[in-house]
């Protein structure tokens, strides 16, 4: 099976598929289920989603919680929240383009928020992001999902509903490939998938790294 490559010019990468596409979509209507049985049913929820993937994943977790439940309006119920200007590193990174925030008209004050990332990592785009929604209103409860939890926290932060956890090296990297936002780098067979990028440790840079040559 062919995997995207990425990064040409760093040291040889290996990719492979972890989740495919039906895993994916079976993940996400786990995730659906579980929100239902914790929330009690749909009531007072909020979807939204952590630019850039977190988006089109909450989109399709709302469209799951639309089926199970019809009172539940997935569009007038699903958002977008930017993070970008919330980082801790934005003074070391160049920022990168701003994505529009999206709120649903109800706003959030009293609301069950679920924020919805497609990879969970060190924490600290879920710490901006819990700074970006206290600019926009205060919840009653906000819960987190994700897609991937690759471990690794930096925070004290944790995912109350998980997709799946990928025990990963910290040197490895989590991708996940969407059919909205990805579609040059997807993998051949799959719509959708999350693939990881491991270095390949027979590259002479790979070995030096790990032997902790720094020049
Ligand atoms: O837990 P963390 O260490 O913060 O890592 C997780 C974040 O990293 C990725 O986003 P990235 O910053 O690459 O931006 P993107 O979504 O625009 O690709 C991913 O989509 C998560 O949002
Ligand atoms: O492996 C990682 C780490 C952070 N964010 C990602 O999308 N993947």
């Amino acid at each position: 099976m062919s995997v995207p490559e990425h990064g040409e010019s760093l040291p040889a990468t290996t990719s492979r598929v972890i989740l495919s596409t039906a895993d994916i979509d079976r993940a996400l209507t786990r995730i659906a289920h579980e929100i239902l049985e914790s929330n009690k049913g749909t009531a007072g929820l909020v979807i939204l989603g952590i630019a850039r993937r977190g988006y089109p994943l909450a989109q399709r977790l709302a469209a799951k919680l639309e089926q199970t439940d019809e009172s539940f309006d997935a569009r007038s119920s699903t958002g977008q929240l930017d993070i970008t200007m919330y980082r801790d590193d934005l003074r070391k990174n160049p920022a990168r383009t701003p994505q529009p925030t999206i709120i649903p008209d109800s706003g959030i004050d009293g609301r069950t928020v679920v924020l919805v990332d497609d990879v969970l990592f060190s924490g600290r785009t879920i710490r901006a992001a819990l700074d970006a929604l206290v600019d926009v209103g205060r919840p009653k409860v906000v819960r987190l999902a994700v897609l991937v939890d690759r471990g690794h926290r930096e925070l004290p932060i944790r995912a109350d509903h998980v997709g799946k956890n990928l025990p990963t090296s910290s040197q490895e990297k989590v991708r996940v490939l969407l059919r909205e936002s990805d579609l040059e780098e997807r993998a051949e067979n799959h719509e959708d998938c999350v693939v990881i990028d491991a270095l390949v440790a027979s590259d002479p840079d790979v070995a030096r790294a790990e032997k902790g040559v720094t020049s």
